[in-house]
Formats: structure tokens, C-alpha cells, sequence
């Protein structure tokens, strides 16, 4: 496997087609699938020369964990949905690559056992449930289990309607439960109406919709653990982010799953950057395929990057080896990109290292 599109071949190979349908699809129009990767490739390198780069470090460090390069795994559900061990499997890879590890509340496998697996830091992401006695039971557990940050998902106030689920009637197939949410606020594994996946019908049963900033005083009360918001694309959204305190936003727009018709993350990336000025860390998700794309994101002043779909793909096709020869290639064509571009460390990617669409230099 020399590039992560052989994964993906080979995910879609493998999987059932309403799996690969529910990893692969977007919301609405499915206009944001393409968006995002659109805007990370008009965004072009300007590289320096005669930089001495005979000895290039990807290392850094994201709210005080060390990882082997600005990467991460992003939050998604359902991992045995792609391989029998799951998260678990996941946990291994991202600790062995040296990676960061966002588990999704709706993992099907314990936060536990994930952690059990882990050598590498872990986040938790999670959704506002109606329910908060669940979701301080989690956050309790997630403390005590070791993860470093909790991941508030602001971009889901329901799950959006996603037209390849819906027309598969989609729904988790029985043996695969989201385990460490108690059963009754669980997605049913039977799609009920038609034209609405059994995943969109629990959102809107159990999110809270109603949750504005001041209730963040409320997360923040019960746990001491650094918070993060995921889904924020906006540079007024980011400035009231960090009045409330947060240490960390994804600007994400969840894989093309939610808005239909937004801006994508990398277009935003820049103004929050520029609203947030380094009061917390900042991380890009959605459409990262090569390392190029971590050098785009880290000239645009993003501290760290986040795959999704690619990790689900080295799953599906080997397990814990997949998914860590998925990091460990955008690792390495990272650390390519460091040399060609004269930037040896993660500190000499800047502003003036890319070229942005309608600029005067473009
Ligand atoms: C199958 C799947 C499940 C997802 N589940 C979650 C989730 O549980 N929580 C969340 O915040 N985001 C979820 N996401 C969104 C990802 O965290 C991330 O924003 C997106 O996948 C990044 O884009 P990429 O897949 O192009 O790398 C999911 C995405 C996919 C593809
Ligand atoms: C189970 C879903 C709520 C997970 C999700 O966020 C997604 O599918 O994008």
C-alpha cells in the first residue's frame, strides 16, 4: 500500500455496501464531500531552498501530549463496524504510530478497554445528550480511564439527513452497540420509517437542541478536564469559544456530513486562526489524504490535523496494522514535504508558506 487510496479501494472492496455507504456519505446534496478536499488542493506550497533539512522532526506537542507528528484520529463511531476488535484496534495503531486518538461516546467498544489498549493519548468526543446524568457518568469514567481532553461535537445539534442511509435504511447492525451509552438512549438497530436511518431518528430523540454557550459553565463544572469544541467555522464562534474558557476547537465540517452547502473547514481555517491569535490550540479535520495537507494546514496556523475516514480504511482492510500504516504514511509523506519545503521542524511551517486561491502572488 504506497498511498492511502489503496485503503480505500480496498475498504470499499470489503465492506457491506450500506457500511461503506454510511462511512463514505455526506449529508443533503452531498455537496461537501468534494468541498473540503477542493479547498485543501487550490491552497498551493511555496517552498524555500537551501534550508539545511538533513535532519527533518515532525514531532510536537497538542494541550500538553507528545505526539510523532501533528496527526490525529478523528472521532467516529462504530469502529467494529470495519473490524471485529474496533476502537480497540484503533487504540493500539494511533499509540504505536504515536498519533492522538478522538474515541467517539457512540465507540463500540468500552472506554476502558480502549484505554487498556492505548500507549498514546486519548481524547473523548461527545455529543450533548438530554440525558447529562449520562454524560457525567462518561465524563467520570473517561477521567478515571486516563483520556487527556473531552471533544464537544457543535456541528450536530441533530444528525443531518444523509440520503444514502436514509435509502438503505440504515441502521447499526445487531452485535454492534454504542456500549458506553446506557441501552435506552442507544441508536435502534432497526431503521423504523421510511426515509430516515435509525442514527438521524436517535439524534433527534436524544440531543439536546436547546444547549447554548452558557451552558458550557456547566461541562466545565464537571470536569477539570481541558474541553473542546469540534465543528466551529466561524472567527466570531472561535472568539466566544475562548471567552468560555475552551482549550481547543476542530474547525471541521464533519466530513461533509452535516451543513450542506457551508464553507469548508480549510477555507475557514485562517479566520479562526487569526480570532483564536494562540489562546488555544487549533485543529483541522476533513478531507486530509497526504501529508501535504498537514503542511497546508500547519501554514495556515493550525497546530494539528485530524484524519477520519482513512483510519476506518486501514481497519476494514487489516485491523490495527491498517490503521497504523495509514498514519504511518502520512507521516512519512509529511516528513518529505518538511525537507522539499525547507521547514525541518513543525515550527517553520508559516503563513508564507502557501499560496491562497485570488491572491495577488497566486
Ligand atoms: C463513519 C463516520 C462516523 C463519524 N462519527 C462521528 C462521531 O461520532 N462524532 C463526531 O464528532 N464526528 C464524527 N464523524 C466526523 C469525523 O469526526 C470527522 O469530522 C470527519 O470524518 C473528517 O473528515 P474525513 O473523514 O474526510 O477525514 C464521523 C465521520 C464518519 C465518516
Ligand atoms: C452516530 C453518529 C451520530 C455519528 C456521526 O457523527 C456521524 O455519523 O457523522
Amino acid at each position: 500500500m504506497l498511498a492511502l487510496r489503496a485503503y480505500e479501494a480496498a475498504a470499499k472492496e470489503r465492506l457491506p455496501r450500506p457500511v461503506w455507504d454510511f462511512f463514505a456519505g455526506g449529508s443533503g446534496t452531498e455537496s461537501m464531500l468534494t468541498a473540503g478536499r477542493e479547498a485543501l488542493d487550490r491552497i498551493r506550497l511555496r517552498p524555500r531552498c537551501l534550508v539545511d533539512v538533513s535532519h527533518c522532526d515532525p514531532r510536537t506537542e497538542l494541550l500538553g501530549a507528545d505526539l510523532a507528528a501533528p496527526l490525529g484520529i478523528a472521532p467516529m463511531a462504530y469502529h467494529q463496524l470495519a473490524h471485529p476488535e474496533g476502537e480497540v484496534a484503533t487504540a493500539r495503531a494511533a499509540g504505536e504510530a504515536g498519533a492522538l486518538f478522538t474515541v467517539s461516546m457512540f465507540a463500540s467498544r468500552t472506554l476502558e478497554d480502549i484505554a487498556a489498549a492505548a500507549t498514546g493519548p486519548l481524547w473523548l468526543q461527545l455529543y450533548w445528550l438530554k440525558r447529562r446524568d449520562l454524560l457525567v457518568d462518561l465524563i467520570h469514567r473517561a477521567d478515571a480511564a486516563g483520556f487527556r481532553a473531552l471533544v464537544l461535537t457543535v456541528d450536530a445539534p441533530r444528525v443531518a439527513f444523509r440520503p444514502r442511509d436514509a435509502a438503505n435504511g440504515f441502521a447499526v447492525p445487531p452485535g454492534i452497540r454504542a456500549v458506553n451509552v446506557a441501552h435506552d438512549v442507544m441508536a435502534a438497530s432497526h431503521s423504523g420509517r421510511d426515509g430516515e436511518s435509525a442514527i438521524a431518528r436517535h439524534s433527534k430523540e436524544q440531543f439536546d437542541a436547546s444547549i447554548t454557550w452558557e451552558d458550557l459553565a456547566w461541562l466545565r463544572e464537571v470536569t477539570s478536564l481541558p474541553v473542546v469544541l469540534k465543528g466551529v467555522l466561524t472567527g466570531e464562534d472561535a472568539e466566544l469559544a475562548v471567552k468560555h474558557g475552551v482549550s481547543g476547537l476542530v474547525v471541521s465540517n464533519h466530513g461533509g456530513r452535516q451543513l450542506d452547502f457551508c464553507r469548508s473547514a480549510p477555507d475557514a481555517l485562517a479566520e479562526i486562526v487569526d480570532a483564536v491569535a494562540g489562546r488555544c490550540a487549533v485543529v483541522l479535520d476533513g478531507g486530509i489524504r497526504h501529508g501535504a495537507d498537514i503542511a497546508k494546514a500547519l501554514c495556515l496556523g493550525a497546530d494539528a490535523v485530524m484524519v477520519g475516514r482513512p483510519a476506518l480504511w486501514g481497519l476494514a482492510h487489516s485491523g490495527a496494522e491498517g490503521v497504523a500504516d495509514v498514519l504511518r504514511l502520512l507521516t512519512g509523506e509529511f516528513e518529505e514535504v518538511m525537507a522539499l519545503m525547507g521547514a525541518p521542524t513543525v515550527a517553520g511551517f508559516e503563513r508564507s508558506g502557501v499560496v491562497l486561491p485570488g491572491c495577488a502572488h497566486a
